[in-house]
């Protein structure tokens, strides 16, 4: 499917050092190494309830990485998908007597358009799970064909699984313990108390066709639809290739969603490991609730933005807080992106300012450290206050300022 509008990178002179991230398997900050062609994979959104602010603070952050690695001189192949069938969706169409397909394509439109305002670099591929369907279909009857996978052995309905077992290495990204691993495959879509799996944590590859469910052909496998990990490790695989540089998602991916993807990717590759960072990012709650469908408590991007909120706001409100951090947005997080806009445009406005180069590197700096956002911010906050108080005597400085707001933080000013 189409991807969103580019939005134009600014080059910026000079460079930073090397980018320094979190990665949950290893559980250290450690610096990313990506060839000439850096390689990331960040899981799209499930297509309803889009955009709200939690998606909108994950698909910042990696957008930080993207600019960040294009500044380190690498080229990005950005690739994302959109889980346009699953459950969830299928259950939101029925409870508000939507077609499936309609609120699919409605949601990831609205989510498109919220991206592009926000500025956010589209990805190289945005792909759909159903208009994959016919590759993860190939991919699962090659794990069947190894010995990975397995079909259950239910009469009414033998859906394939794969075996956990079967790359040695199951819970190497997420190193929960097995009671862990157990609580969050129930309640994230896994069905681990099913009688038959060889393992209760084996995830669904293919689901068998089920009365009123939709369903796809597939010579090697029968009618149904693929398993929700398994498209992810297939549109990656097959467009990034067996070894990528970073696997992003909010931390409610980290299980079973990028373990079961990179065990799927593993089987198949028989490369170790998938993605070199899987990088996780905290939750945005609402006043202390995680923002999240069930609880029905989302502030959305586009509401925020047909009130009239800068999307340059938006992504500066969420910035303030480190993107590893479960944190709030409230109106007092609004109000400080608010006066940071406000602030910043007044000083870049200035005919002249102090002289911006310790600035720029402390922009990269911080950014590169885990990308330290509220670090990165304060020192934009000393600058502008430098300016606007002892003012300046450089008159590139406003000029290189706004250049590199743009560059490294996405900011327009
Ligand atoms: N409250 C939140 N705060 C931060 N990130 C969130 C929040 N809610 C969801 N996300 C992240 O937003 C992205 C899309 O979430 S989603 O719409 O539920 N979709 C999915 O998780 C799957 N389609 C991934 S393949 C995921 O990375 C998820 O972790
Ligand atoms: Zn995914």
């Amino acid at each position: 499917m189409d991807t969103w509008a580019p939005t134009d990178v600014p080059a910026l002179d000079g460079s930073g050092p090397p980018l320094r991230l979190h990665d949950t398997a290893t559980g250290r900050i450690r610096p990313t190494a990506p060839g000439a062609v850096a390689t990331m994979y960040v899981c799209g959104i499930t297509p309803y309830d889009a955009t709200h602010l939690g998606h909108a603070a994950t698909y910042l952050a990696f957008d930080l990485v993207n600019r960040l690695w294009r500044d380190l001189g690498h080229e990005v192949h950005y690739v994302q998908n959109v889980t346009d069938i699953d459950e969830p969706l299928l259950e939101r169409a029925e409870r508000d007597q939507d077609d499936w397909v309609v609120l699919a394509l409605r949601e990831t439109a609205l989510f498109r358009e919220d991206m592009e305002a926000l500025r956010v670099i589209p990805p190289r591929q945005f792909v759909g799970a159903v208009e994959a369907i016919p590759e993860i279909a190939e991919l699962v009857a090659k794990l069947v064909a190894s010995g990975a996978a397995y079909r259950i052995d239910d009469p009414e309905y033998p859906d394939v699984y794969h075996d956990v077992s079967s790359t040695g290495r199951f819970g190497y990204e997420s190193n929960y313990d097995q009671e862990t691993m157990l609580r969050f495959s129930r309640e994230r879509g896994g069905d681990p108390d099913r009688p038959g799996k060889r393992n209760p944590l084996d995830p669904l590859l293919w689901r068998m066709e089920r009365p009123g469910e939709p369903a796809w052909e597939s010579t090697d496998l029968g009618r149904g639809r693929p398993g929700w990990h398994v498209e992810c490790a297939a549109i990656g695989l097959n467009r990034l290739g067996p070894q990528i540089d970073l696997n992003g998602g909010g931390s409610d991916l980290i299980f079973p969603h990028h373990e079961c993807g990179a065990l799927h990717a593993e089987s198949l590759s028989g490369e170790h490991p998938f993605a070199r960072h899987y990088t996780h990012t905290g939750m945005i709650g609402l006043d202390g609730e995680k923002m999240s469908k069930s609880k029905g408590n989302l502030v959305f991007v586009s509401k925020l933005r047909n009130s009239g909120v800068d999307p340059n706001v938006i992504r500066v409100a969420l910035l303030g807080g480190h993107y590893r951090t479960d944190r709030s947005w409230t109106d007092e997080v609004h109000a400080v992106g608010d006066k940071r806009i406000a602030r910043w445009r007044e000083a870049v406005a200035l005919d002249a300012g102090p002289d911006a180069t310790e600035l720029v590197s402390a922009l990269r700096t911080r950014l590169a450290d885990d990308l330290d956002t509220p670090g990165a911010l304060a020192a934009v906050d000393a600058w502008a206050d430098e300016a606007l108080t002892r003012r300046g005597t450089d008159p590139q400085a406003p000029g290189t300022v706004r250049t590199a707001l743009d560059a490294l933080l996405g900011v327009r000013l």
